[in-house]
């Protein structure tokens, strides 16, 4: 997550020469290195000595000896960006010194070729120019919406993990194109055209969704056939059973190690 980050970050404008990636194996940073010309170093201490942005993009598991380990070296004015899931801003106040500025993101996939949508929840001690700050990182990886952080759980279950639902479907979709004949890569081809001009659409006419598919679904027509097998099999009601199941684990991952 935290390289699709840098690469929509890096493709409208940031200079390279402004970023320190930190990494455990020297040659990730060299791959890093080659790929995005920003400095790489395996010392995170080192790294956050003179920044004033640092985006925390480890496991939520490992946030804490992360933050354990830069807080000493942090600048005072520097902003500790967090990405990880399920972690309150109050798991960072305790691990960092007392009034660094936290703000509380949650970033999807898609900010690697700036197409992401990104929640921002400032932190309580955090001032508007910092935000501001965090917010024009983020503006190279797609939007950024303002939320707050009883609302960043569900955020996540829908757009933080938005996109593997998506895969999801495309997979099959392509799957079923297989199954009736057509070659793998023309099956994938037609799922992967049909989602993006489906979302462009949606996006660009601003259109509701159950307006377009009415308008794709003719009266005795092929359509709605298939919507009709979708909701016999439960399929709407299995998205919000799995949004739920990702917004708690989403809780349980904050109190599990908060
Ligand atoms: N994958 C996604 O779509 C999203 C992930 N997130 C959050 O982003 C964070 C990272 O998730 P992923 O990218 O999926 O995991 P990942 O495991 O792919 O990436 C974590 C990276 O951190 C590195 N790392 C671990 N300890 C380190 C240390 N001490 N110093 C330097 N680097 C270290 C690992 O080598 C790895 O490259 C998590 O907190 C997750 O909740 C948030 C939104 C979406
Ligand atoms: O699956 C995960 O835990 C991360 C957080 C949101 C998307 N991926």
């Amino acid at each position: 997550m935290a390289e699709a980050v840098l690469a929509g970050a890096l493709s409208s404008g940031l200079d390279p020469a402004d970023v320190v990636a930190t990494v455990r194996r020297e040659d990730r940073g060299a791959e890093l290195a080659e790929t995005y010309g920003v400095a790489t170093t395996t010392d995170n201490a080192a790294a956050v000595s003179d920044a004033r942005l640092v985006v925390v993009g480890v496991k939520p598991k490992d946030v804490a000896a992360v933050l354990d380990e830069i807080g000493p070296a942090l600048p005072a004015d520097a902003v500790v960006v967090s990405v990880a899931v399920g972690l309150p801003l109050s798991f960072y106040a305790r691990h960092l010194p007392a009034d660094q500025h936290v703000v509380r993101t949650m970033p999807n996939t898609p900010a690697q070729v700036g197409a992401g949508v990104t929640a921002v929840v400032p932190g309580p001690t955090t001032d508007e120019d910092d935000v501001a700050l965090v917010e024009a990182l983020l503006a190279g990886t797609g939007e950024t919406l303002r939320i707050t952080e009883k609302e960043i759980d569900a955020f996540g279950a829908l757009a933080g993990s938005g996109p593997a639902y998506v895969f999801y479907v495309v997979d099959a979709m392509a799957e079923a194109g297989v199954l009736m004949g057509l070659t793998r890569a023309v099956a994938r081809r037609l799922a992967v055209q049909t989602v993006l001009g489906a979302g462009t659409l949606l996006a660009r006419t601003g259109e509701h969704p159950v307006v377009l598919r009415e308008k794709v679904s003719s009266p005795g027509g092929t359509t709605i056939q298939a919507l009709r097998r979708l909701d016999d099999a439960g399929v709407r009601a299995s998205f919000v059973a799995a949004m739920e199941a990702a917004r708690d684990r989403s809780a349980e991952l904050g109190r599990e190690l908060g």
